[in-house]
């Protein structure tokens, strides 16, 4: 179990995080969540050990995750960290990459191992191309299959999909949490996309001000977001008599008290999202069709609807 208690860091004198304190069981997938600059990445980094703490202490089992001040060489064994920025040996193939820090004396488990993480990354066509060669998220594919390659008991992901594009996202995303979740590796994933989070993650934690603000499973996020902070990452939203309303939780309907002017309407695939004027406010509400600007129209809140 990895187990944060009560950290604080900074790196300069404000802190960056500010007593943060939560725990990652074994095989458990927590997702960390927060707005750009929340200090997603540098909690990352200092669970790694990669910066020595303010105040607090981080253990993975019983074993106290110390930064550089008491270690040479920073990183553990068990834990594997896929940085945003990945550094890859550009002159050398993909499987050459992955299989960099697989054992020489044992080949043929070491082709198995790197056949294997090809097929999770789904880059199994690429193994003999040059990593220079490679597009941003292929590269990405191969940084994640090398921190895999020598099994970890952690895994700490920076936006992992981030270069990747949609055509292959979501059926990597399968694969590699999948994988993830079979080999009973905990994993902690600072991301901005909610489809890394739902389906996925056991626990969410949403950093703001420095502090966790929320740490619950997404499934009682979602139906419950206590802030609006929690409701934009799951979808559009709007604040109806002081409560938090989707988008989709909207409906056109004969006549009701939210009487509200259509202002526009996007094509969002199977709906539209639509955008009126209600008490010269700002509202969104997903409809079946498109609907004319300026037409007026009533609706009621259907909040079993989530
Ligand atoms: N090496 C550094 N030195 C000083 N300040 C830093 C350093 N790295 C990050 N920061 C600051 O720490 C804060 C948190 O940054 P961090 O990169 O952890 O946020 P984030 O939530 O991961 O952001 P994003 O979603 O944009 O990647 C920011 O205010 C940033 O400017």
């Amino acid at each position: 179990m990895l187990h944060v208690k009560n950290l604080t860091f900074s790196y300069n004198k404000i802190p960056v995080l500010k007593d943060i304190s939560f725990k990652a069981h074994t095989g458990e997938h927590i997702a960390i969540i927060g707005e750009s600059g929340s200090g997603k990445s540098t909690l990352l980094k200092v669970l790694y050990g990669e910066y020595d703490l303010d105040k607090g202490h981080i253990f993975w089992k019983d074993e106290a995750i110390l930064g550089p001040k008491y270690n040479l060489v920073i990183g553990y064994d068990f834990m594997k960290y896929v940085a945003q920025e990945f550094d890859l040996m550009p002159y050398i193939t993909v499987e050459e990459n992955i299989g960099k820090f697989l054992s020489r004396f044992y080949p043929e488990e070491k082709e198995q191992r790197t056949a294997e993480l090809l097929k999770v990354v789904e880059l199994t066509k690429f193994a003999k191309t040059k990593v220079k060669t490679l597009s941003g998220g292929q590269k990405q594919r191969v940084a994640l299959a090398r921190a895999l390659a020598k099994q970890p008991e952690i895994i700490l992901l920076d936006e992992p999909f981030s270069h990747i594009d949609n055509f292959k996202k979501q059926s990597l995303r399968r694969s590699v949490f999948k994988y993830l979740k079979n080999k009973n590796i905990t994993c902690i994933v600072a991301t901005h996309d909610k489809e890394d989070v739902l389906g996925f993650a056991d626990k969410m934690i949403v950093l703001n001000d420095n502090k966790i603000a929320v740490n619950d499973a997404p499934e009682t996020l979602y139906k419950n977001p206590k802030t609006p902070l929690i409701a934009s990452f799951f979808g559009e939203f709007n604040i109806i008599n002081k409560k938090i309303v989707y988008a989709h939780q909207l409906q056109v309907v004969e006549h009701s008290k939210l009487k509200a002017t259509v202002k526009q309407s996007y094509f969002k695939g199977h709906y539209y999202l639509i955008e009126a004027e209600l008490n010269a406010e700002t509202l969104f509400f997903e409809h079946y069709q498109n609907l004319e600007k300026e037409t007026v129209i009533y609706l009621s809140i259907e909040k079993n609807n989530l």
